[in-house]
């Protein structure tokens, strides 16, 4: 039996508003390099992947093409296309795109830090739980909180984690979630899960992540993601 493609699906069409920069935070320089170059150099390199969807806004293509994927080789891009006003709708565009394949792993492309390990321990898991999202223990307690700001309940911070992507999924079981929900679409998601979890037809391991795996939305976020790179040197 031949093995099933392992497809990477890289969000990047968001514009990056809470960054306050002209150009989408993904495309500002880290060390002369965009961000993206990062976050895609990851999945490039590793061999266990074979596939790169790449997700922009439809203006950014032909500068994901020349300044991306041409200029650093990224040859596992297979596909660049424009994403949705939403990012579900991003990830939705990218599925579509997908006749058939064994896993597909769901990253934002403002996440560059992520490392190898990570990615191979979410493609182990994978194999066993069907749907694995990565994530870090909560460092700080977390409060839900009404709609006038006071607080409704302190949630057991040892079971809070700080979810992150890559979010791994069995191709065929993520894709019926996604049809589901977008004939629908019941409720607001910030995540991939939030999809699966609605469907209710599986359970979703958490697997232990690093704290590095930042995702860069912020200005100040500029300055961690300064440091961890020169940290990974
Ligand atoms: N319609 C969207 C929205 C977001 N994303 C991508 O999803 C990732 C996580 O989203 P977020 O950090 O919220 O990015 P933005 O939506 O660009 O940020 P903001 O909310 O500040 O505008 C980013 O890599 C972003 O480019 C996407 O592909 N399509
Ligand atoms: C998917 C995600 O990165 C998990 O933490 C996060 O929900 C993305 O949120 P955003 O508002 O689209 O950045």
């Amino acid at each position: 039996m031949t093995k099933q493609k392992n497809v990477a699906i890289i969000l990047a069409a968001g514009q990056g508003k809470r960054m306050n920069t002209k150009m989408p935070k993904q495309y500002l320089l880290l060390e002369q390099k965009p961000i993206l170059y990062y976050t895609i150099k990851n999945f490039q390199e590793n061999s266990l992947i074979d596939e790169i969807i790449l997700v922009t806004e439809e203006k950014y293509i032909e500068y994901c093409n020349l300044e991306l994927k041409e200029k650093y080789k990224f040859n596992k891009i297979t596909s660049i296309i424009p994403g949705g006003k939403e990012r579900y709708e991003s990830v939705y565009n990218a599925l579509k795109m997908i006749d058939d394949a064994g896993c597909v792993l769901i990253h934002d492309g403002a996440r560059p830090f992520i490392s190898t390990e990570v990615i191979n321990k979410l493609l182990v898991a994978v194999n066993e739980y069907k749907a694995c999202v990565v994530g870090v223990k909560s460092k700080d307690t977390i409060k839900i909180v009404n709609d006038n700001q006071i607080v409704d309940n302190t949630p057991n911070r040892s079971s809070v984690y700080i979810i992150q992507t890559p979010q791994v999924f069995e191709y065929k079981i993520i894709r019926k979630a996604y049809d589901e929900y977008m004939s629908h679409m019941s409720c607001f998601v910030t995540d991939d899960s939030m999809v699966l979890e609605m469907l209710g037809t599986h359970p979703i391991k958490v697997i232990e992540g690093e704290y590095t795996n930042i995702k860069i939305t912020t200005p100040e976020d500029l300055i961690i993601a300064e440091k961890i790179l020169n940290s990974l040197k």
